[in-house]
């Protein structure tokens, strides 16, 4: 943001002023959108403003309800003489309207709270400025979460607005920094309206930011690059961060977009042209989580897909399999004599494959130099020698897909890192711990979670957020991981890069959930994308 805001500043198109001034109004614009009864009428607001920036646009907002007809009580946390030079003038303005006072832990008053006609509590203290722990208004923050959670049942309770983030969350991680026993949600400042400038910052959509925000609503205030599609492009539902010219790729992180353009099938294509999956499976008994990433595979759209399992498990394989072709595939002896077929291009190994067996035939796999998904037992399997896997991995066309236990197993220096309390403002995080991860395999890896983050050994990034209005809790059940292996693996052999086709795959999977609702089993994802792809149009 700050490189964004910078190069805007530098190129004469905009000053600083401006921009503030266009946030604060961005503010009182989505407070009005999202509760009509408070442009209604004016009403009374407390304004809490911090000492950088952030207060800055806390002063815009208290002066424009004013010009509304609204009372505002404005309070400062820290020195006024201090503020920036943009937040400085802002201060100015506000002061020849009304008064601020000092916010401490006995402001304000008596505290907004039900019946002392308080309907608006503007938090406007830290920024993506925050770099260190904020609990010295441990009592005021407490009291402002209180409206926040009365005010969703009770309208007698003040709203809760955000500005850019609520305070105390660190907007580059999700993290609140400082809290290392207890749960920062039950003391912190939450709102229930978050609105944000420009695109939304990484804590909105990793750690506690879904919690912590409410909702999250984006304001346009000008820069170059913001979250509006180009020429005529296709967008999914939900929107994307903005492509910003001013941060390279490597530097980036965007949310996960599908490519219509390539999940599309065009006529004169046959099924070779979408290539042909191969899924190996484990023993009799254990070939469910198979069967599911392979029917993933298919209804995402590879050509072909056959699934290899050993010759004892044959019968039940095929009592169950109909469009799903079926192998005897023994050993790793079998699978490079099949990997002759120069046809079969993209490979899943891991759900249900067994850990003997994945150490046999991950290896005959990668060095074949197809397009490859490891999960599960494939990843497990390496847990005591993941440098061997990293051997193998690094510089192909590979795609891990571990939850936060199997990147545990594969990555612990990287995994303590991200679960260590987080203690300064820009915490590590997940994007931190997925890119890192990604540069050490040497391939895509894909962090599962309700916010997934994709990278790649380049540092590419993005997040596939299933909050606010993509929560899918129902995903969370058996054999949701099998499926999105399986659709990773369809489109591996449709021909995707490794990236993209995580990012596809991960975003139709959570679309999926969505589309299917409460009740969902993991049998049901691959049945939804039919309605998915017609939603979309292909
Ligand atoms: N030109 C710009 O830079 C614009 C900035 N905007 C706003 O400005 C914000 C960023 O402003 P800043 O960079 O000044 O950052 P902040 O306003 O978030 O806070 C920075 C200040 O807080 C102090 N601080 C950090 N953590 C602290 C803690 N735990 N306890 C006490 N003090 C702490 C820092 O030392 C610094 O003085 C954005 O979030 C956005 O709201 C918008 O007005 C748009 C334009
Ligand atoms: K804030």
């Amino acid at each position: 943001m700050r490189a964004i805001e910078e190069a805007a500043i530098a190129s004469g198109a905009v000053t600083g002023l401006e921009l503030m001034e266009r946030a604060g109004r961005g503010v009182v614009e989505a407070v009005f959108e999202e509760w009509p009864e408070l442009a209604a009428a004016p009403q009374r607001a407390v304004v809490l403003c911090g000492p950088g920036n952030n207060g800055g646009d806390g002063f815009v907002v208290a002066r424009l309800l004013r010009e509304w007809g609204w009372e505002v009580e404005v309070y400062l946390y820290g020195d006024a003489e201090k503020l920036p030079p943009d937040a400085r003038v802002n201060y100015g303005r506000w002061v020849e309207m009304g008064a601020v006072r000092a916010l401490d832990e006995d402001a304000p008053d008596g505290y907004p709270d039900e019946g002392d006609g308080v309907a608006l509590i503007v938090d406007a203290i830290f920024g993506i400025g925050l770099t260190r722990p904020f609990l010295t208004l441990c009592r005021m923050q407490d009291q402002v979460n209180l409206c926040n959670a009365a005010s969703r049942s009770n309208p007698a309770f003040p709203h809760v607005v955000a500005v850019d983030v609520p305070s105390g969350l660190s907007s580059d991680s999700g993290a609140y920094p400082g809290y290392e026993d207890e749960n920062p949600l039950d003391s912190c400042m939450l709102a229930n309206l978050t609105v944000t400038f420009h695109a939304k910052k990484l804590g909105h959509v990793l750690g506690y930011g879904p919690d912590a925000c409410g909702k999250v609503v984006v304001k346009d205030i000008g820069l170059e690059g913001g979250g509006r599609p180009r020429g005529g492009e296709k967008r999914p539902p939900g929107g994307a961060v903005g492509r910003c010219p001013a941060v390279p790729p490597g530097e980036r992180v965007t949310l996960a977009e599908p490519s219509f353009y390539r999940l599309s099938k065009f006529p004169g294509e046959h099924k070779y042209s979408h290539g042909h999956a191969l899924i190996l499976s484990g023993g009799p008994g254990r070939g469910g989580a198979a069967r599911l990433a392979a029917r993933g595979a298919l209804r995402i759209g590879a050509g072909l897909v056959t699934l290899g399992c050993p010759p004892a498990a044959l019968i039940e394989n095929a009592a169950q399999l109909n469009a799903v072709m079926l192998r005897p595939l023994r050993d790793a002896e079998a699978l490079a004599e099949l990997l002759k077929d120069g046809r079969i291009n993209a490979l899943g190994l891991g759900p249900g494959l067994g850990l003997d067996r994945a150490r046999a035939l991950v290896p005959v796999a990668l060095e074949s130099g197809r397009a490859c998904v490891l999960d599960a037992d494939a990843l497990t399997a390496f847990a005591e020698a993941p440098e061997l896997l990293f051997g193998l991995t690094r510089g192909t066309a590979t795609v891990l897909t571990p939850h936060g236990g199997e990147f545990a197993r594969l990555f612990p220096d990287i995994a303590e890192k991200l679960t260590a309390p987080a203690q300064t403002g820009p915490a590590y995080c997940r994007v931190d711990a997925a890119r890192e991860a990604a540069a050490r395999a040497g391939c895509v890896v894909l962090l599962k979670g309700p916010d997934t983050v994709i990278a790649d050994a380049g540092g590419r990034c993005a997040v596939n957020s299933a909050a606010y209005e993509r929560a899918v809790p129902w995903l969370a059940t058996a054999g949701a991981g099998d499926v999105l292996a399986g659709f990773i693996a369809g489109l591996l052999a449709r021909g995707f890069d490794p990236r993209g086709a995580a990012e596809t795959a991960a975003w139709l999977h959570v679309e999926c959930a969505r589309s299917f609702g409460p009740g969902l089993i993991a049998e049901d994802l691959p049945e939804e994308l039919p309605q998915v792809f017609r939603a979309l149009g292909l």
